[in-house]
């Protein structure tokens, strides 16, 4: 039996991704077809034998909907749930609703790759004139958070969701997969980038005090091949899982499960 195990999951395909526009803080219901997604990515998850201990996703529906969702196909719907905006997706500031294909076309598909894939370019923050500032600033939700609503992110860039996202991870998530929980996180493109990001570095690193380090084994495989998705006996002592597509900026896939599983989600590559 593998000693840590974690899935990462990025949620089903929400109304927004659809229409190509930035959802990022908005809190975008899933579509029909993210809806599909979730429920084939929770019976793959079934059908490998998977069972969660405890989930955690970001307070946006659409990362919640997806881990009941997966939950339900599972019959695993009692396993508890724990949702932090530090695991929401990345604030995009000002581009928040706007088509990016109409932001490549006024600013240059150039400018465009900056604002979503560079590490530590923020774009211009949001401002009370923006038209979904009231509703993400005013909901309930953000009221009861572990910093003020003044403190709140007007804008990140990634570097600053892994910031965010770290007290967290080392926190809450970490301690559970060290007790030896099976641990689902449902979670954003931007969000996972980040999590993958720092997991990743510090698998390569010797001595990395806070997180899983040495006895973190990554499955990495080169993208976009398809392998077949290994049994739990195939999985090496420590894993964790990605289960979705590429990330554009790091290059290939990290995923052991892949296949079935990821085609079960939105590619992240857009
Ligand atoms: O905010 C959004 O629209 C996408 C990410 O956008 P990109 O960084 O891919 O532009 O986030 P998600 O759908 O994963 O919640």
């Amino acid at each position: 039996m593998a000693k840590y195990r974690l899935v990462l999951l990025r949620h089903g395909e929400g109304a927004w991704n659809k229409e190509n526009r930035f959802c990022s803080w908005v809190d975008q219901k899933l579509s029909s077809d993210g809806i599909k997604e979730a429920q084939n990515c929770g019976k793959h998850l079934k059908a490998l034998g998977f069972e969660f201990d405890l989930v955690f996703t970001s307070v946006l529906s659409r990362s919640i909907q997806t881990a009941w969702l997966v939950l339900e196909e599972m019959g695993q719907e009692w396993v508890p749930i724990q949702s932090s905006w530090r695991l929401n997706e990345r604030h995009y500031g000002a581009l928040i609703g706007l088509n990016r294909a109409e932001m490549a076309l006024n600013h240059g598909e150039e400018q465009v790759k900056i604002w979503r894939r560079s590490y530590d370019v923020t774009p211009p923050p949001i401002t009370e004139s923006h038209p979904y500032y009231e509703e993400i600033y005013n909901d309930r939700r953000y009221k009861c958070c572990d910093v003020s609503q003044d403190n709140l992110p007007k804008a990140e860039s990634l570097k600053d969701v892994l910031e965010r996202l770290l007290p967290y991870w080392n926190e809450k998530i970490v301690p559970e997969l060290k007790s030896g929980k099976m641990i689902l996180i449902s979670a954003h493109g931007n969000s996972s980038r980040a999590l993958l990001k720092h997991v990743e570095a510090c698998a390569c690193v010797e001595k990395c005090e806070e997180s899983l380090a040495e006895d973190l084994v990554l499955l990495t495989e080169d993208c976009p091949s398809a392998t077949p998705v290994p049994t739990q006996e195939q999985l090496p002592d420590t894993f964790w899982l990605f289960c979705s597509l590429c990330s554009g900026d790091l290059d290939c896939c990290r995923a052991g499960l892949k296949g079935n599983m990821n085609r079960a989600l939105r590619p992240l590559l857009l």
